[in-house]
């Protein structure tokens, strides 16, 4: 009999081989560090007198970070999942361009600088990773920087997002009443590099099964991208391109994001 892949951690005792990770890609038997600065940015009041302090939170955290988290507010359960997920879409959208309002404001861009085009399409991605026999040989999700304008990750109790953060993997704490905020590449190209995109991988877990919502906010194929003509004008890093092109470089470059990245970047003088 077929054995479903929610089953299958009862069953397989050992990680089959076409899962393992070369040996300088796997997580291996390292303690890593928990990253225990994570910015917490409270969003409570953004419109009324905290405004400014909470864009200037969010801009020092993008820039000597790149993830930061927020507190979760929940609505009312409906019960069905067609309308559950409908309407986590519908406030996971809001809650991402609330955020793009702040980052926005806090570059000097016109408001509703990121609406339309550059956020038109959004991905609802759902991760359920089951215990892994061995995750010293494995990972959840290599390593990666998320190509797209901005992420919002929703984590479960479970730990295995991993940051490279200061020379080194670290541990982001499993918190299920906040929700991570990841700025996608397209955002460090259009604030001219002042936000960071951080490299990220996600550890499975022995004993658990993990599941995280990520919702993805993604440029329209053929809009064109460039660092942000009032805020760069005199120095932009990045010559324009459109989302697709930058997509199909990005995967032919191995989604190696520092290589697809230096396909567009000026001359530096
Ligand atoms: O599941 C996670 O914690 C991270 C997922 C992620 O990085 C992604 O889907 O791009
Ligand atoms: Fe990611």
């Amino acid at each position: 009999m077929e054995i479903l892949m929610s089953n299958w951690s009862k069953v397989v005792k050992s990680v089959p081989e076409n899962y393992i990770f070369p040996p300088d890609k796997r997580p291996g038997k390292h303690v890593f560090p928990v990253v225990n600065d994570v910015p917490v940015i409270d969003l409570e009041n953004a419109q009324g007198q905290n405004r400014a302090d909470i864009i200037q939170q969010i801009l020092s955290a993008s820039q000597e970070f790149g993830f930061f988290q927020t507190k979760l507010s929940y609505g009312d359960k409906p019960t069905r999942y067609r309308e559950v997920v409908g309407e986590y879409s519908v406030e996971a959208r809001k809650f991402l361009l609330r955020m793009l309002d702040l980052i926005s404001e806090g570059l000097g861009l016109k408001p509703g600088y990121f609406n339309g085009e550059l956020s038109k399409i959004q991905l609802l991605s759902v991760n359920h990773h089951i215990p892994c026999p061995n995750p010293s040989l494995t990972l959840g999700m290599p390593e990666h920087t998320d190509p797209n304008l901005i992420t919002m990750l929703h984590q479960c109790s479970v730990p295995g997002l991993q940051v490279f953060h200061k020379g080194q993997w670290m541990n982001v704490d499993p918190t299920t009443d906040s929700l991570i905020v990841i700025p996608g590449l397209q955002l460090k190209v259009i604030s001219n590099g002042k936000f960071c995109s951080p490299i990220h991988r996600v550890m499975t877990h022995s004993e658990e099964s993990r599941t995280t919502i990520g919702t993805f906010l993604i440029p329209s194929n053929d809009v064109v991208i460039e660092p942000a003509k009032d805020y760069a004008a005199d120095d932009p890093v990045y010559r324009g391109f459109t989302y697709k092109e930058f997509f199909s470089t990005f995967t032919g470059s191995n989604c190696v994001a520092e290589t697809a990245l230096g396909c567009f970047k000026n001359n530096t003088k």
